[in-house]
């Protein structure tokens, strides 16, 4: 069987605040169809890698690559490619569930957007607050809606930050089944989390960060 193409690359990552040293000499390689989880105790380091790899924050050292260009938030090549959801999402406040999905699918390019926005909303649950604006939202659907944000675009790359965050137990499973889907079709995924029944469904690979030194 061929292998599989490399979609992220990380090369001697390297980030400290102030003399704290949080991350450093932190390479991975992930191929399509592959799930890596970072695990470890809080404050470890894993918002900040993940951070880095979506290019919301810049390594003191190291290189981040995906699909072999540079990552660059503000690139189009990047936004294209990598679909996050790390902290918690802005929402426009005047713009309704279904609205920022179409909007985002839209933006994308996604051939029949409607179609695709009904099948996530179905998925996450937000039918009945598909009309509804973020402010109004439970915490638990607002996050439903972050994660339909992933799910209504195009992606070679997904990062997820605590993807299980706010989930009640049901929409952990469903998650769990959704992550494990989306690597199976061939997506290249990097998440943190602190759930072990995500990542012993989703990852192909643990990876378990250290405590920072100082
Ligand atoms: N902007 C910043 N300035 C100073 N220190 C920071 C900054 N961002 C993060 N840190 C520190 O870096 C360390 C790692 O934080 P990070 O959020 O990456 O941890 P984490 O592994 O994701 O933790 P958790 O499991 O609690 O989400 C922490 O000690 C944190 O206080």
């Amino acid at each position: 069987m061929a292998r599989k193409s490399t979609v992220l690359k990380v090369s001697k990552l390297r980030r400290a605040y102030g003399p704290v040293t949080i991350v450093e000499d932190f390479s991975l390689e992930v191929r399509a169809g592959e799930a890596v989880a970072l695990t470890g105790r809080n404050g470890s380091g894993k918002s900040t890698v993940l951070r880095c790899l979506v290019g919301a924050d810049r390594p003191d050292e190291g290189t981040v690559e995906v699909c072999g260009h540079p990552v660059v938030e503000t690139s189009a090549r990047t936004r294209r490619d990598v679909a996050t959801v790390i902290d918690d999402l802005d929402f426009f406040p005047d713009l309704s569930v279904v609205e920022h999905l179409d909007l985002l699918a839209r933006a994308h390019g996604v051939p029949d957007a409607d179609g695709v926005v009904d099948e996530v909303l179905e998925q996450v649950q937000l039918v009945p607050q598909s009309g509804q604006l973020p402010g109004t939202l439970s915490s638990g659907q607002r996050r439903r809606l972050g994660l339909a944000t992933a799910f209504v675009r195009p992606r070679e790359l997904l990062v997820l930050d605590e993807p299980e965050a706010r989930l009640d137990v049901e929409g952990v499973t469903w998650l769990a089944n959704r992550l494990r889907a989306e690597r199976q079709d061939g997506l290249a995924i990097v998440f943190a989390s602190h759930e072990p029944s995500l990542v012993d469904t989703v990852a192909t690979r643990v990876v378990e960060l250290g405590a920072p030194r100082g």
